[in-house]
């Protein structure tokens, strides 16, 4: 299994610069670069990286997207002199060329296709190569908006020519519609194109109409093109969070990417003169750990745009962390899209439904009026007035947002733990885990026996759990402590233990804890005073028990085929998790469990971005099979398998509906639609 992570970065592409006065161009300077690099110095994540030296890329690369009159020109422009070189330039819409322009764009496509061979080759399992001039708005035939050679677009079609791939990904998460890429896959099914943008009903840059929601690729490469058009400015981390549960994750997953490549522009974040939105460095790490999951974790990402070098340098950081698998951090901000996101996401699901499996049963009635609605909306007040207030408005502004990131990232930045999974177990089977992972202690029963009859003696009613209880007790400490990220423990009575560590957790401080049982569970914690969230995923119905806001129960049978969970966890529980925000998360697998191993991984694998990783998993002693893959994923060792990917059934998806329906009021991440009547 492919483990480390590359980073690619060659300062001669710092050598491009403008040479005249140009007000749209003069944004994309050099230390844009240097001061990303030096930032990952700062945090000694370049010297965790493997290095892996950029390279030119050859003519012959260069052409399996672009045309050899483009190729001509480019090559033409290096021993230009100023005013030719501002010549040409004006021949392009945002674009111009320095005599070192062709090489660094030369090196750019190179370090992306060094990138995808070290990637491929299992020498790394993933990596980021920091280039410029950036690639996503070039064309065949054309440069345009500061890009020359389409990095990204030739990284995909070197791929599947060498590796002979048929599905690769493309997550464009810059500002900019990636408009070059677009055309250039449009009719292309086994590339899927993913962008959103800032567009504000095509008053945005590039302006163009093929950049709205209903673009979805022409030909048999219809469905295969997604754009998220933001209609308004100060979109932030729930927005784009909602957007990755309820469009991007179910599409990818059903896809089953076998490489994903990331068109990382970072000018989606906070600060930035172009983007104006106000996403928070973090929210990259939740967005890189996302995209991670898909094509076993084989991920190449590729610098695209970011103005702001403080925010800039700071996502990069956020992005090269959890590339490296380190916790990833808490996330920020009230979990709430706004009503412009929501409505973009209920278009893009439409416009594609016919073209998706998870779509199928997607309710698309409002289109008759909502629309026409949004768009009279639009017409009667032009100038709306944004979702949310956009924290920056001008230059001087810079400044403001420097000192906010200072004290933004002081909060957001953690110790990474030196451990990252601990275990005990009571009758040794840790050995038979397959990963390396931290024996806490020896038990001593004694000491248990004390501690538990003071403050768990009404729910420990026997001793044959004692053992059990120690070590989650153990593993608790050490988390609690900050000492390990995550904990594995077996235990014989599930409920007795899970119910006894919640009890703990809460004791000893922490506020939110959401849990996940699976399977039948005894006793039912009490969380009326919220500080307990309880998903209980089980076959039937727990009698009694009434749903409520802090407790609910997810009937769900697995396909025995394969894994049809994907809609129940990124269309609820994930949504419902990061509305919550805990800051520990309990997995529990109990008896009769109605979740395969592979949903299971999945779960385990998701809920990792919660809580700053912190995840303590209690196992039935007896699934020695979970206990091993829940392991695999709580150490990282790969991205799991998760199964053959089963689309879901009706009466699933009209399960998940109802839920989402009675409890989007309270959690709000669960909204992908607008109520009627807006
Ligand atoms: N009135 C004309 C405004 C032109 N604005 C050009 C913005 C280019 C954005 C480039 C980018 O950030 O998308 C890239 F990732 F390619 F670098
Ligand atoms: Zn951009």
């Amino acid at each position: 299994m492919a483990s480390g992570t590359a980073l690619i970065y060659d300062e001669e592409m710092t050598t491009h610069k403008l040479l005249w006065s140009d007000p749209v161009c003069d944004i994309e300077v050099p230390e844009r670069l240097s001061s990303s690099y030096d930032q990952l110095k700062r945090y000694h994540l370049v010297e965790r990286c493997v290095h892996v030296p950029a390279r030119e890329a050859s003519q012959e690369e260069i052409l399996l997207v672009h045309s050899s009159e483009h190729l001509e020109v480019a090559k033409s422009t290096q021993t230009m002199n100023e005013e030719e070189l501002k010549k040409v330039s004006g021949n392009y819409d945002a674009f111009f060329f320095h005599p070192n322009t062709y090489c660094c764009a030369r090196l750019a496509v190179g370090a992306t296709l060094e990138l995808v061979d070290a990637v491929m080759s299992g020498k790394v399992r993933n990596g980021m190569a920091l280039v410029r001039p950036p690639g996503h708005h070039s064309q065949r035939n054309a440069a345009n908006g500061f890009c020359l050679f389409n990095n990204v677009a030739i990284a995909a079609e070197y791929a599947k020519l060498k590796y002979g791939l048929q599905r690769i990904l493309i997550v464009d998460w810059d500002v900019h519609h990636g408009q070059g890429t677009q055309y250039i896959f449009e009719e292309d099914p086994s590339v899927l194109y993913f962008s959103w943008h800032r567009y504000e009903h095509q008053e945005f840059w590039p302006s163009l109409k093929e950049s709205d929601y209903d673009a979805v690729g022409l030909g048999k490469g219809k469905g295969f093109n997604i754009n998220l058009p933001w209609n308004k400015v100060g979109m932030g981390n729930s927005d784009y969070l909602a957007a990755f549960f309820h469009v991007l994750l179910p599409m990818a997953f059903e896809f089953d990417p076998e490489l994903v490549i990331v068109s990382s522009g970072y000018d989606s974040g906070i600060g930035d003169p172009e983007g104006q939105m106000n996403a928070t460095p973090e929210v990259f790490a939740h967005l890189t750990h996302f995209v991670m999951q898909l094509a076993n974790g084989k991920l190449c990402v590729i610098l695209e745009g970011g103005y702001h070098l403080k925010s800039l340098s700071e996502s990069v950081c956020m992005t090269v962390r959890t590339l490296l698998g380190d916790p990833v951090p808490q996330i920020t901000g009230e979990m709430a899209p706004c009503l412009s996101a929501v409505e973009s996401i209920q278009n893009v699901r439409a416009a594609h439904k016919s073209y998706w499996k998870w779509l199928m049963y997607e309710d698309t009635s409002f289109l008759q009026n909502l629309s026409t609605k949004s768009l009279l909306l639009k017409k009667a007040n032009p100038n709306p007035s944004t979702e949310h207030e956009s924290k920056i408005t001008n230059n001087d502004e810079t400044v403001k947002v420097e000192r906010f990131l200072e004290l933004h990232m002081k909060n957001i930045l953690f110790p990474v733990p030196p451990i990252k999974t601990a275990t005990t177990d009571s009758r040794g089977s840790v050995h038979l885990l397959p990963v390396p992972v931290h024996f806490v202690k020896e038990i001593d029963k004694t000491e248990i026996k004390a501690l538990v009859s003071g403050f768990y003696a009404d729910i420990v009613k026997e001793d044959k759990n004692l053992l059990s209880l120690g070590s989650i007790l153990a593993i608790l400490d050490k988390i609690l402590k900050k000492e390990v990220c995550n904990g594995i423990a077996e235990s014989p009575t599930c409920s007795v233990s899970v119910a006894v560590a919640l009890r703990h957790s809460v004791r000893f401080g922490f506020q939110r804890v959401l849990c996940i049982f699976v399977g039948d569970m005894e006793i039912i914690p009490n969380t009326e005073d919220g500080k307990i969230l309880m998903i209980h995923i089980c076959e039937k119905e727990q009698s009694g028990k009434t749903r409520s806001k802090h407790y609910i129960s997810l009937n769900w049978k697995e396909d025995a085929e394969g894994n049809d969970f994907f809609p129940a966890v990124l269309g609820f529980i994930l949504p419902v998790a990061y509305s919550y925000q805990p800051n520990l998360t309990v997995i529990a697998v109990g008896p009769n469990r109605s979740l395969g191993i592979s949903g299971i991984s999945l779960l385990f694998s998701l809920l990792q971005g919660l809580a700053e990783s912190r995840i303590l998993a209690v196992i039935k002693d007896t699934e020695i099979n979970v206990m091993q893959s829940v392991a695999k994923a709580l150490v990282g060792a790969s991205a799991p398998q998760f199964g053959v990917y089963v689309p879901p059934t009706q009466e699933k998806v009209n399960k998940i509906k109802i839920l989402r329906d009675q409890f989007q009021q309270e959690w709000k991440m669960l909204q992908c639609s607008v109520k009627d009547g807006i």
